[in-house]
């Protein structure tokens, strides 16, 4: 087994785990929890969403949010941008890293971005250069790499094709996501080896979606494959609002303490990230959706 020694964790729990949360969450919640995450030692943090307020309301303070961090060297801010009217907003915020999103899917495309493919690769194209010649990093997302809720099974071949175009438009790094979490670790692997087609193995990462409990499964299958790139979200917050039903990401205390029980580094401070998982939980008035996390808030009352 080709593992790695080390591990790098994208924290999207503040963007992808709070945009499909029903209630408010005041923007003070959210820069506490991005505070709160930094404190854990996160180096990578996906903090908010440059889209339409009428389409993701949740994310409508983006600009409030990002102005309230305060930043730390060495960790990376990042936010999602679909299109240059997104773009123009959150370089004002300047993030570290913007990321286009993208799927391989026709129908979720359509369903998540108002576009198809071919038109979103064209969006995505003036960000991208755009983002590149001001120095701040580009960041790709694939949704829906091994199923969609409207499609059904993704063929890989679908996947390579997105992987290429971002590849020919300049995006540096990808995100092959699971979105609906009906993965399993070949099928994940499958996803993975076709847009390995397009990206060396240190340009690109795994997002899993944890709805049918796969997620850690294929958290492993890709570390088998030299993947090192994960992203995961604190007390697996989630899900995303045009994939009903599809649950968080996986927790990334889950996946933390399955990466340190095997000896590979993180620099993340279990029981710090623990705190801010049930930070964020408390507030929003349920248990973390970690069953490592859950498990070592027991063990702590003795
Ligand atoms: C992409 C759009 C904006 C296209 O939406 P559209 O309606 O096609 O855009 P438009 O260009 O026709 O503009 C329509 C209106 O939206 C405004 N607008 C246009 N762009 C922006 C913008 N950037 N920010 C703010 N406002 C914007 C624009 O100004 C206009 O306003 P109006 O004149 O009606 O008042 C829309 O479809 C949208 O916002 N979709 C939300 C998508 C989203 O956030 N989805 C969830 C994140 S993706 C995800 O979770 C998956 C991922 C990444 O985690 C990986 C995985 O698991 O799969």
């Amino acid at each position: 087994m080709n593992t790695p020694q080390h591990v790098k964790i994208i924290d999207v729990g503040p963007r992808d785990g709070l945009q499909n949360e029903k209630q408010p969450v005041p923007a003070s919640i959210k820069v506490e929890l991005v505070h709160r995450l930094q404190d854990a030692g996160l180096k990578e943090i996906e903090v908010t969403s440059f889209v339409s307020p009428k389409w993701v309301p949740q994310m409508g303070d983006n600009a409030e949010v990002m102005a309230g961090v305060q930043r730390r060297a060495g960790v990376r801010y990042s936010v999602l941008t679909p299109n240059m009217k997104g773009y123009e907003a959150a370089v004002l915020s300047q993030p570290d890293e913007i990321v286009v999103f993208g799927a391989a899917s026709e129908a979720f495309s359509q369903k998540n971005i108002n576009c198809s493919i071919e038109e979103s690769i064209e969006r995505f194209r003036p960000v991208a250069a755009a983002a590149k010649a001001a120095g701040i990093a580009v960041r790709g997302a694939i949704s829906c790499a091994v199923g969609c809720p409207y499609e059904g099974e993704i063929a890989p071949e679908r996947v390579a094709l997105v992987a290429k175009l971002m590849h020919d438009i300049g995006v540096e790094h990808v995100g092959v996501a699971d979105t609906i979490g009906v993965g399993t670790p070949l099928k994940v692997q499958r996803a993975l080896e076709a847009t390995l087609q397009h990206y060396a193995v240190d340009q690109v990462s795994g997002h899993f979606h944890d709805t049918y409990g796969m997620a850690l499964a294929n958290t492993l299958a890709s570390l088998e494959m030299g993947i090192w790139h994960f992203d995961t979200s604190v007390a697996g917050l989630g899900g995303c609002p045009y994939a009903k039903g599809a649950t968080g990401n996986v927790a990334t205390e889950d996946v933390v303490y399955m990466l340190h029980g095997m000896g590979i580094e993180t620099g993340i401070d279990l029981d710090k990230l623990i705190d801010a998982g049930k930070f964020i939980s408390d507030f929003l008035g349920r248990k973390p959706h970690s069953r490592a996390a859950n498990a070592l808030l027991t063990q702590r009352l003795g």
